[in-house]
């Protein structure tokens, strides 16, 4: 055995067996099993705001899942798969599995432990988390919990340049390993269920922990946010939107840190060489699961070309619409590095808290190991394109 399969985990058949053996003990799972079931209940247990606020967009976030649909596995047969690589780099950077969670703001309106959850969840499985500017707990809180666990931070781009800087500065201090940019939310859409609802979870000071905590959001203020929280928030809503920002300001960042930046939201191929050209690290292909804009092209259909137009010259990373191992050899079989977890942890987070999230994510890592080892394949770093079949809709 070569050293480096010594310390693969056996993700498939020890959380199988783990869960039929504490089937002979009477002890089902405690969540839903299939992701349909689990986001019906998590949905179902949430406020109709946070439910609204959590489903968004459905017609781009069902699109995203058809998409997986069209491609089917052609699995090979007779080979040996006793033992599973599923490890992989991006940019230098060991990751256990090719998953990151992805940044879901707001935790709060899903469970009183929020991203704090999360994270401890995060840390059980190895699986590295990406904390959202938007998260309601601070940057240095969130590390805390993590301990060792690899990290990332991704930045909405306010219109306040030092509150940028010094939120990323404050990243860096904190071990988080890269900086993620989201482009496609310098705006937010037309959510139809959170405009019935008449709902904004920043408008009620969730979500702003990361803001409120800032050095430079506070010398902002003429009073603190604790004294007067309804002026911090109305700064908040100042700043955060930013519909003028270009390319050419993304220079700045790269100033303002030597972290690896990934850019989040490309979905056409020139904004992939743009991306490049910006001198930017990586690319995370993703349409914000769905809820930015409508009728947009699914993320997976999106991808083969923008991993074409990156030339290998950074890695694509992907999300939208993962919910089974399935979609993640999928991904990765159309050119993705890794993909980001999005929707899914969160329903565990919202029915179970952290132990929630951490079946979410053993569950998956399970299917995934099993699904590549029943496919006929030893190591993530095998799949490509052969793996699939388009299957075109048949009329
Ligand atoms: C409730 C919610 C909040 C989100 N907040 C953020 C955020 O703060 N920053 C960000 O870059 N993406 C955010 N996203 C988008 C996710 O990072 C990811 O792109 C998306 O969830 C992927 O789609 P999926 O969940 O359908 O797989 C959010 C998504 C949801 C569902
Ligand atoms: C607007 C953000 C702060 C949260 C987000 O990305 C989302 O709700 O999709």
């Amino acid at each position: 055995m070569k050293d480096d399969q010594q310390s693969i985990p056996s993700y498939g058949l020890g959380r199988q067996m783990q869960v039929y053996m504490q089937g002979l003990q009477g002890q089902l799972p405690s969540l839903p099993v299939s992701p349909e079931v689990l986001e019906q209940q998590a949905l179902a247990h949430l406020s109709q705001q946070a439910a609204g606020y959590l489903a968004g967009m459905d017609d781009t976030m069902q699109a995203n899942l058809r998409a997986f649909q069209r491609w089917s596995i052609l699995p090979r047969m007779l080979r040996d798969v006793s033992r599973r690589q599923l490890s992989t780099t991006i940019l230098g950077m060991q990751l256990p599995i090719p998953l990151l969670l992805a940044p879901i703001g707001v935790q709060s309106i899903i469970h009183p432990e929020a991203e704090l959850a999360v994270a401890r969840a995060a840390r059980a499985t190895g699986v590295p988390m990406i904390l959202s500017t938007a998260a309601s707990r601070s940057i240095e809180a969130v590390a805390q919990e993590l301990a060792d666990t690899p990290r990332w931070f991704q930045l909405y781009w306010s219109k306040n340049p030092d509150l940028n800087a010094s939120l990323v500065h404050r990243a860096e201090q904190a071990g988080y390993s890269a900086i993620v940019v989201t482009l496609d939310t310098r705006l937010l859409s037309w959510r139809e269920q959170d405009i019935q609802n008449a709902y904004l979870p920043f408008l009620q000071g969730e979500g702003l922990a990361n803001y409120f905590s800032d050095p430079v959001f506070r010398q902002a203020l003429a009073q603190s946010p604790e004294k007067d929280p309804a002026m911090a928030i109305r700064y908040f809503i100042d700043i955060f939107l930013n519909p003028s920002l270009t390319w050419d300001q993304l220079a700045f960042l790269r100033q303002h840190t030597s972290l690896p930046i990934f850019l989040k939201g490309v979905l056409h191929p020139d904004d992939a060489r743009q991306t490049i050209d910006a001198g930017m690290d990586g690319i995370i292909v993703s349409n914000h699961g769905g809820r930015q804009v409508g009728g947009s092209r699914a993320a997976l259909d999106a991808l083969p070309a923008v991993v074409e137009a990156a030339g290998g010259q950074v890695p694509v990373l992907f999300d939208s619409g993962i919910r089974r191992g399935s979609d993640v050899l999928k991904a990765i079989a159309l050119g993705a590095r890794a993909v980001l977890l999005g929707r899914p942890y969160i329903w565990g987070l919202a029915l179970d808290g952290e132990a929630g999230v951490q079946q979410v994510l053993q569950n998956l890592l399970a299917d995934l190991d099993l699904t590549l080892a029943v496919s006929g394949f030893s190591s993530i770093s095998q799949l490509d394109a052969s793996l699939l079949v388009n299957e075109r809709p048949t009329a």
